[in-house]
C-alpha cells in the first residue's frame, strides 16, 4: 500500500520586532520547536533596521538572542532569526504575524505585495484602526485587502514585558476565514499533531464562516495547497498557546480588533485622572464609560458581525481595558504628562526609548471619523480625550465632558 506523503510544514514570519513583536516572536518560536510536525522550527522576525551603539540591531539580536533595544533582558530562542529585509523575511511563509505600530503597516504592506505566498494567512497583533477619507477599517481587514490574503487578529490583556517574563495571562485570537472554492482537506488530528492545549476548542465550529473576510469582493481567498495542514483554529492555537499564554479562539475579528484599539484612548483618560490624584473611583468611572463607548462604537460601525460579549467576556475586551488602564504605556505616559504638565509627545520621546504609544494617534483617528459622521457628541469620552490632546479642554473638565446631557425634565427637578 502506498504510504501517504508527510504534510508540508508551515513557515512562520513575525513582521515587527518592538516590545510586543519580539515577545510574540519568542512565544511563536517556542511553539514551532515544540510542534515540529506542524511548523518549521526557524521563525523569521522582520526588524526595522537601526543602529545601537554603532552596531546593527539585527546583528545584535542574532548574536545575543535578545532584542537589547525593545525587549532587553529577555532571551529569545536561537531560532528567532532577525532579518532586515522584509521581502526576504516573508518569502515562502504560510503564516504571517503582523506586529508593529499601526502607523507603519500601510507602507509595509505595499513593500511586500508580490513577495508573499498568495495562499498565506495572517494574524494581526496590531492595536489600532485604519481611518481614511471618512471610512474606518480594522487592520486585519486593511492587511487582508492590501495583500489579498485572509488575516485574523490576536489581542488581549497582554502587557508585553509580563508575557516575555512568562507571567501567566490570557489572550484572544479571532480567526474566521471565508470558505474557499477548493478547501484543502483538513488532515486528521493525531496524538502527534494535536496540541493538548487545543482541547477546549469546539472542533464542530471550525468550518463555520461569516461574511467578513478582509478581502475585496473581487479577490477570492486562495486555497492552501493540499500538502499543508489546514490553518484553522487548532493550528492557530497550537502556534500561540503557551503554559503562560493561554489562548481562546473565537470568530469575532471585529470585536477582538476594536477592543485592542479603542481601550488605548480610554487608557489616556485613566492616566490623566490618576495623574491628577483623583483615585481609583475616578478611574473606574472612566473605564465604565469607556467600555460602553467601545461597545457602542463596535455595534454602530461593525454591527453586522460584532458580538457584545467579546467586549465583556474575552481577554481582548474588558480585561485588556483593565490592564492597560493600570500598567500600560499609554496610561503611564498620560499620568506623567498630567503630573508634570508636559505634553504626551514630550513624555513619549523621553521615556519610551523608541517604543510608540498608539492611543494618541488612535484618539485622533477615531475623532476624525466621528466628526465626519457628525457623531462626536455621542461618544463623549473619546471626544473629550481628543479635545484634551488638542489643547481644547483640560484634564479637570473630564467629569463635565462625559456627563450625560440632562433632559429638560431632569434639569427642572
Ligand atoms: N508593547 C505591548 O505591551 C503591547 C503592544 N501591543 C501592540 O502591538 C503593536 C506593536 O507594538 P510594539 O511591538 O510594542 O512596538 P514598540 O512600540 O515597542 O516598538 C516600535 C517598533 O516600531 C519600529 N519602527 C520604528 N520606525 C519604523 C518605521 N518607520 N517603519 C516600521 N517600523 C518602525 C521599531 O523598530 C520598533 O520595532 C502595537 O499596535 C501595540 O499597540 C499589543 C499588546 C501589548
Ligand atoms: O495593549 C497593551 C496591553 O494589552 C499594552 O498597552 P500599551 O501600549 O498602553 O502599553
Amino acid at each position: 500500500m502506498a504510504s501517504l506523503a508527510p504534510f508540508k510544514k508551515h513557515k512562520v514570519t513575525v513582521v515587527g520586532s518592538g516590545n510586543w513583536g519580539s515577545t510574540i516572536a519568542k512565544v511563536v518560536a517556542e511553539n514551532t520547536a515544540a510542534h515540529p510536525d506542524l511548523f518549521e522550527k526557524d521563525v523569521q522576525m522582520w526588524v526595522y533596521e537601526e543602529e545601537l551603539d554603532g552596531k546593527k540591531l539585527t546583528e545584535l539580536i542574532n548574536e545575543k538572542h535578545e532584542n537589547p533595544k525593545y525587549l532587553p533582558g529577555i532571551s529569545l530562542p536561537k531560532h528567532v532569526i532577525a532579518n532586515p529585509s522584509i521581502e526576504d523575511a516573508v518569502k515562502d511563509s504560510t503564516i504571517l504575524v503582523f506586529n508593529l505600530p499601526h502607523q507603519f503597516i500601510k507602507n509595509l504592506c505595499q513593500q511586500i505585495q508580490g513577495s508573499i505566498l498568495p495562499y498565506a494567512r495572517g494574524i494581526s497583533c496590531i492595536k489600532g484602526v485604519d481611518v481614511r477619507e471618512g471610512e474606518i477599517r480594522l487592520f486585519s481587514e486593511a492587511i487582508g485587502k492590501e495583500l489579498g490574503i485572509y488575516c485574523g487578529a490576536l489581542s488581549g490583556a497582554n502587557i508585553a514585558n509580563e508575557v516575555a517574563q512568562e507571567k501567566w495571562c490570557e489572550t484572544t485570537i479571532a480567526y474566521d476565514p471565508p470558505p474557499v472554492d477548493s478547501q484543502a482537506p483538513t488532515p486528521a488530528r493525531t496524538p502527534q499533531n494535536q496540541s493538548p492545549s487545543a482541547s477546549h476548542v469546539d472542533l464542530s465550529k471550525l468550518d463555520q464562516h461569516k461574511d467578513v473576510s478582509g478581502l475585496p469582493s473581487k479577490i477570492k481567498l486562495k486555497p492552501l495547497p493540499a500538502e499543508f495542514h489546514a490553518i484553522d483554529h487548532v493550528t492557530m492555537q497550537t502556534l500561540f498557546h503557551r503554559p503562560y499564554f493561554h489562548v481562546r479562539v473565537v470568530d469575532d475579528v471585529a470585536g477582538v480588533s476594536l477592543g485592542g484599539a479603542l481601550k488605548n484612548i480610554v487608557a489616556l483618560a485613566a492616566g490623566w485622572v490618576d495623574g491628577l490624584g483623583w483615585g481609583d473611583n475616578a478611574k473606574a468611572a472612566i473605564m465604565r464609560v469607556g467600555l460602553l463607548e467601545m461597545v457602542d462604537f463596535g455595534k454602530r460601525f461593525f454591527g453586522k458581525t460584532i458580538q457584545t460579549k467579546t467586549f465583556t467576556e474575552e481577554s481582548a475586551g474588558v480585561a485588556d481595558l483593565i490592564t492597560t488602564c493600570s500598567g500600560g504605556r499609554n496610561h503611564r505616559c498620560a499620568k506623567m504628562s498630567a503630573v508634570e504638565g508636559k505634553s504626551i509627545a514630550e513624555i513619549e520621546e523621553r521615556e519610551m526609548n523608541g517604543q510608540k504609544l498608539q492611543g494618541v494617534s488612535t484618539a485622533e483617528e477615531v475623532n476624525n471619523f466621528l466628526k465626519s459622521k457628525g457623531l462626536e457628541d455621542e461618544f463623549p469620552l473619546f471626544t473629550a480625550v481628543s479635545k484634551i490632546l488638542k489643547g481644547e479642554a483640560k484634564y479637570e473638565d473630564i467629569p463635565q465632558l462625559i456627563e450625560p446631557k440632562t433632559t429638560d425634565a431632569h434639569a427642572e427637578a
